[in-house]
Formats: C-alpha cells, sequence, structure tokens
C-alpha cells in the first residue's frame, strides 16, 4: 500500500492558500490546513474531502504567537506523512511608515517572516534527511520594489526571497525543493483586511490562475517562480547582475572611490 502524501498549507482558510488547498488535493495529496478561523478551515475540509476523497485535517493556528506556532511546527517535525510546507499566511500593512504603529510592524515581522522561517526550520531537517520534499514560500514582487512605498510588507517579502534562494542553495543538493512564489496584485481578501480598497486596483490577477501559473513553476521545479512577469529574460539578467556584483566584491581592499583624499 502506498501512502498519500501529505501537504501542509498555512493561511489556508481564505485566498491563495485555501486555492492551493484545492489544487494539492486534486492532485491526489491529502492536507493539514492551518489559518485562524477554524469555521472556515472546517468548511474547506469538508468540501475538499467530500469531492476529492483526500484526508483533510484542521489545525487553528494564530501564526504570530508563539504557542500556536510551536504546534504546527511540533506538526511538521513530527508526522512523516508531510512532505510539502507551503509557507502562504501572510498580511499586508497600508499607510507611510510613520504612520504605522510600531506594534502593528512587529506583527507584520512575526507573520511574514518569523513564521515561515520556524516552519521552514521545523521541516527542512527530516525532509533533507530523507532526500526528498518541498517547501514553497509565497513572496511578492512588492520585495523587489522599495518604490512601491510599502516598506515594512515589501522588506518582509524581500526576507521570503532571500531564505528562498539561501535555502535551495543549502537543500536542492539534499534532494529537497524549494520554490519561492513572487505574485502581484492578486483579487484575495488581502486589500480589504489591509484596509485597502481593491475595487480601486487595476488589473488584478484571479487566485485561480495564480496558483495554476505558481504550480506550472512548482513542476518545472524553477526556485523562483514569478507568474505575472511576462519577459522571464528580465529576471535573468537581474540575477546576473548580482553575481556579477557578487564577483566583483574584493573583502580585503576598499573600492577607488572610498579611498581618502591623500
Ligand atoms: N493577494 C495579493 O495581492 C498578494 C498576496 N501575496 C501573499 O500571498 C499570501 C496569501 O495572501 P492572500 O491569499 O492574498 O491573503 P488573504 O488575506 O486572502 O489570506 C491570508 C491567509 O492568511 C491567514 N492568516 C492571516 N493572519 C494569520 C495569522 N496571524 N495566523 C495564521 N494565519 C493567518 C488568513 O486566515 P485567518 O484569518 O483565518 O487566520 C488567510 O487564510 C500572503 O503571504 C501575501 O503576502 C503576495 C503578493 C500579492
Ligand atoms: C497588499 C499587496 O501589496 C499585495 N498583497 C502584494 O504583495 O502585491
Amino acid at each position: 500500500m502506498t501512502t498519500r502524501s501529505t501537504v501542509l498549507i498555512t493561511g489556508a482558510s481564505t485566498g491563495i492558500g485555501a486555492t492551493y488547498a484545492d489544487r494539492f488535493a486534486r492532485r491526489g495529496h491529502d492536507l493539514v490546513l492551518v489559518a485562524r478561523d477554524k469555521a472556515r478551515l472546517e468548511a474547506l475540509a469538508v468540501r475538499l474531502r467530500d469531492e476529492t476523497g483526500a484526508a483533510v485535517d484542521i489545525l487553528a493556528a494564530d501564526l504570530t504567537q508563539p504557542g500556536d506556532l510551536a504546534a504546527v511546527e511540533a506538526r511538521l517535525r513530527d508526522d512523516a506523512r508531510i512532505d510539502t510546507l507551503v509557507n502562504n499566511a501572510g498580511a499586508a500593512l497600508s499607510g507611510p511608515f510613520i504612520d504605522q504603529s510600531t506594534d502593528s510592524i512587529a506583527r507584520l515581522i512575526a507573520l511574514n517572516t518569523t513564521a515561515p522561517a520556524r516552519l521552514a526550520s521545523a521541516i527542512a531537517p527530516r525532509l533533507a534527511r530523507a532526500g526528498t520534499g518541498a517547501i514553497v514560500n509565497i513572496g511578492s514582487v512588492v520585495g523587489l520594489a522599495p518604490e512601491f512605498g510599502m516598506s515594512v510588507y515589501g522588506a518582509t517579502k524581500a526576507f521570503v526571497l532571500f531564505l528562498s534562494q539561501g535555502l535551495s542553495v543549502e537543500l536542492a543538493p539534499k534532494g529537497v525543493y524549494v520554490q519561492a512564489v513572487l505574485p502581484a496584485g492578486t483579487r484575495t481578501e488581502i486589500w480589504e483586511r489591509a484596509g485597502i480598497d481593491a475595487s480601486a486596483m487595476p488589473d488584478l490577477m484571479e487566485v485561480g490562475a495564480l496558483v495554476d501559473a505558481a504550480l506550472v513553476g512548482f513542476d518545472r521545479r524553477e526556485p523562483v517562480t514569478i507568474p505575472p512577469l511576462h519577459d522571464a529574460s528580465h529576471w535573468a539578467a537581474l540575477d546576473a547582475a548580482r553575481l556579477g556584483l557578487v564577483g566583483d566584491l574584493r573583502q580585503a581592499h576598499v573600492a577607488e572611490r572610498y579611498r581618502p583624499a591623500a
């Protein structure tokens, strides 16, 4: 008898996470769904069990709360059926930095960076030992563009991209696939939750199209998947420029332009 692999998805009660749940269930996986809203998770679990035959567990957790986060970490560490983690739960923070409260900034950083890093840390050693599995981290194109004026949200998403790329370097040779997915504006509740009027946003991507595109990148084992980027050569050029810069660093020598005038 073969065991069906299980995918743990955070932020699965709605939006991108709920759509991943739908798609992975239809691909023949069992699921563990994580979010705060237990009633919504239960409703999704009932529908997916009914429509796909998948075994679906729910784990109600507020990922900004250390105790709740620890329970999800324990599940990832101990449940050997889980071979894929989708680090999707996240939120945005609108308005200028100087108008954001220090506490709301700290909460956003906890949800968008501490939680995915801790959850990846909980599962990665087991996957590396098994030589298989995947970690999918949902970033954002906002993490590429300080000019968008969402400094803290963008910084959390830059963290997600860097973490994903670093983990890919470390874990790919051990057989573990790590993917960063960078959506642009997508039609979900994130806007309303952040107090942004989505109806005023032009041209949002539909969530099903976003997740289906991300899964094309997943199946290709792309390290970085950017569904709204039409000319892939832009990403290749950015990466090549970055590697060129890194190759030009000479640790022991100050660059000519910084040498004090004699
Ligand atoms: N929509 C967009 O335009 C874009 C979204 N993204 C990223 O995609 C990811 C998903 O966002 P999206 O689907 O749009 O947003 P939604 O607001 O639709 O969904 C967010 C999900 O995260 C969960 N969540 C929020 N806070 C917590 C918390 N403290 N603990 C546990 N779960 C939490 C919510 O469930 P609950 O309330 O039940 O806890 C919900 O399931 C995020 O990381 C976001 O940054 C990236 C680029 C663009
Ligand atoms: C609120 C946003 O800016 C959006 N989720 C994004 O990451 O593009």
